[in-house]
């Protein structure tokens, strides 16, 4: 994409802690960030999207690069995810997508019938049609000063191919799941060109500066075991190992964080009979190995709690995880009502209480 000249004078990294417990290593304290941490719960937040749209918004790499420093000035995150949005993969792909105030994104005109499938891009100029993404990336990998790393991410096929049938947020998800029990191949095959220009998107996103990778699965919770394994799972699998070969290839190592404390949650509790999450953990970190470091999941509401008692719940929370292999964040994105301080003594609770932990191994 020729912005891999610009990896060599990026700035050094000065906290790693991020990348070494992706990667299962030792850390002095857990690392924490928090999802939606560029969001309307921060008034410079709000003052600098006053009366912009969205998505232009993200067209925009100079807007991108300071709202996504924005929460780095306040708060001591270990790491910086890059402001833009799962849905310009649709955008990309050919489809209009418009963020409607009180409402959510809208597609006006959503995939019908499996013809509509001709409506997209056969063959999707990554470079040409997400360029704006990858500016972005380089830009504020270079005004990170090397503070913490900077996480590039993609929405996953399911979750993509739910919003362009849904045409927007949905409770049941019916016209997508009708695409499941009535098209499965037309969905396999929307859910291959997806993953296709998702894998480029990826690779792109890391010449460009990003040092780790999110795939958001945000629907996967509405799919049975059987469903995420038929339309969700083989091509969450597929990016994994297509960009991953590719990194190796080139020499690079990238963590890639797949979202899923939904899905560990759904799909390894079915098995297991016992549905609390720090059941889960165990199990999950048993199955594993040890091999996959996991990020999560406090409920953001537990931030609408008194600074104690979020303390207390994060402490309990990484005696659940463990303090090795773990990556301290949220279930879900902030919301807009919550307080910044909150958010401050969520991740001095982190660092605080992991520290201590890590220093009485
Ligand atoms: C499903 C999904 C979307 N977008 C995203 C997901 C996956 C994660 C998840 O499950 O939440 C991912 C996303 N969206 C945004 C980011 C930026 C980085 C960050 O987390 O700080 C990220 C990582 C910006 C955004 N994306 C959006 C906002 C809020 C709108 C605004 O700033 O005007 C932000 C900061 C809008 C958006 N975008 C989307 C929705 C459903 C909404 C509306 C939600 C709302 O109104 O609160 C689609």
């Amino acid at each position: 994409y020729g912005y891999d000249d610009h990896q060599a004078d990026f700035p050094q990294l000065q906290n790693d802690t991020f990348l070494r417990a992706a990667r299962g290593e030792e850390t002095e304290h857990v690392p924490v960030w928090c999802m939606r941490q560029a969001g309307r719960y921060l008034p410079e937040f709000r003052e600098s999207r006053a009366g912009k749209d969205f998505f232009e918004t993200c067209q925009t790499p100079a807007a991108c690069c300071e709202l996504t420093l924005q929460p780095l000035r306040r708060f001591p995150f270990d790491a910086a995810i890059i402001f833009s949005d799962i849905l310009v993969v649709p955008q990309a792909m050919g489809m209009d997508v418009q963020m409607v105030a009180g409402k959510g994104p809208t597609f006006p005109e959503p995939l019908k019938e499996p013809e509509d499938l001709q409506r997209l891009r056969v063959k999707v100029d990554v470079g040409k049609e997400l360029g704006y993404v990858f500016k972005a990336i380089t830009l504020t990998r270079h005004k990170i000063e090397g503070k913490v790393p900077l996480i590039g991410f993609t929405g996953a096929p399911w979750t993509l191919m739910s919003y362009m049938i849904e045409g927007g947020g949905s409770n049941t998800h019916s016209k997508a799941k009708r695409w499941l029990y009535r098209h499965p191949e037309a969905s396999h095959m929307l859910l291959r060109m997806l993953t296709d220009v998702i894998v480029e998107y990826l690779l792109g996103q890391v010449a460009a500066g990003a040092q780790a990778l999110q795939v958001f699965e945000s629907h996967a919770g509405i799919l049975g075991p059987v469903e995420f394994k038929e339309f969700a799972l083989p091509y969450l699998r597929d990016i994994a190992r297509r960009v991953k070969d590719k990194l190796k290839e080139a020499g690079q190592d990238v963590p890639m964080v797949r979202d899923g404390d939904h899905t560990l949650h759904a799909h390894i509790c079915t098995q297991s009979h016992r549905c609390t999450v720090c059941v889960c953990v165990c199990v999950f970190r048993e199955r594993t190995g040890g091999k996959v470091s996991l990020q999560g999941n406090m409920d953001p509401c537990a931030l609408y709690a008194p600074k104690e008692r979020i303390s207390d719940i994060v402490k309990k929370m990484l005696e659940g995880f463990g303090t090795r292999a773990y990556i301290a964040n949220l279930g879900h994105g902030l919301y807009p009502d919550m307080d910044p301080e909150s958010v401050g003594a969520f991740v001095e609770a982190v660092h605080t209480h992991s520290r201590q932990m890590i220093k009485q191994k």
